[in-house]
């Protein structure tokens, strides 16, 4: 049984903020880390390597476990495919599923109404702009804004779409909270302790930073997942981010 209630979309203060984003590529390094980590203390992840190399039958094995799993495959496509595969996610059991805010206002609609009438579904959520990428990085691809600027866009349409919330880059958290509403769930990855490198990462916070500026959910990969002892490495997190959580809440 998860802690969380699937549906719940603000964290109280009881309920897990980090979500362990488990790149692995095979389910034995997977379940090695799961089984040192606590489904009290964090939500885990499941993305497009992990899932692409196990598929569903390790979403249920670590939902088995008692995780909350955000089914992180940012799906992008046509409205009618989309919908399909919310849908799938949904009967999966998942706690969280997202897709691109760029698939436009239809295929946010047709994600949308795929979830009706489902007692407990996922949270739905959109992706916004990646947060590896930065402003030469948007202008590269044609997007003149600044990166806070096509995050705010974004998310305006994702929330008029009825989506529940969307990833974002902690520093964008402030400035969404204020526009969106505080109901407006925030899922950050991105997030660096100050001794971890950056990486392919661009618009980066510390775990702290994160929830003070107003993030929901911390997703966080390389930090723990590469860390010798992945728990400590949870544990020294979480010991960081209670004392902004005492203080935003
Ligand atoms: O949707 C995501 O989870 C996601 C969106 C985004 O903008 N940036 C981002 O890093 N992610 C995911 O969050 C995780 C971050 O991992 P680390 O960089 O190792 O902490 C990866 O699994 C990414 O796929």
């Amino acid at each position: 049984m998860s802690v969380s209630g699937r549906g719940t979309s603000q964290p109280s203060s009881l309920q897990p903020r980090i979500v362990v984003a488990m790149d692995y590529h095979n389910a034995d390094d997977c379940l090695r880390v799961a089984h040192q980590l606590s489904p009290q203390l964090c939500r885990l992840k499941v993305g497009k390597e992990l899932f692409t190399a196990c598929g569903p039958q390790l979403v249920e094995q670590l939902m088995t476990l008692g995780f909350d799993v955000f089914l992180d495959l940012k799906f992008h496509d046509i409205p009618n495919t989309t919908a399909k595969a919310v849908r799938a996610a949904a009967e999966l059991g998942v706690w969280m599923v997202n897709v691109h805010v760029s698939g436009g206002r239809r295929m946010m609609l047709a994600a949308r109404e795929a979830l009706e009438g489902l007692q407990s579904p996922p949270l739905l959520i959109g992706v916004t702009v990646l947060t590896s990428m930065d402003a030469d990085d948007l202008a590269g691809v044609g997007v003149q804004r600044s990166p806070e600027q096509q995050v705010l866009y974004l998310a305006d349409l994702a929330k008029q779409a009825g989506l529940d919330g969307v990833v974002c880059s902690a520093r964008e958290a402030h400035a969404l909270k204020q526009a969106c509403g505080k109901d407006f769930t925030l899922v950050t990855p991105g997030i660096r302790p100050v001794s971890a490198e950056q990486g392919d990462q661009r618009r980066i916070m510390t775990p702290a930073e994160a929830i003070t500026a107003g993030s929901d959910y911390l997703v966080i990969g390389r930090p723990i997942t590469q860390a010798a002892d992945p728990m400590l490495a949870c544990r020294e997190i979480l010991a960081d981010i209670d004392g902004a959580c005492d203080h935003v809440q």
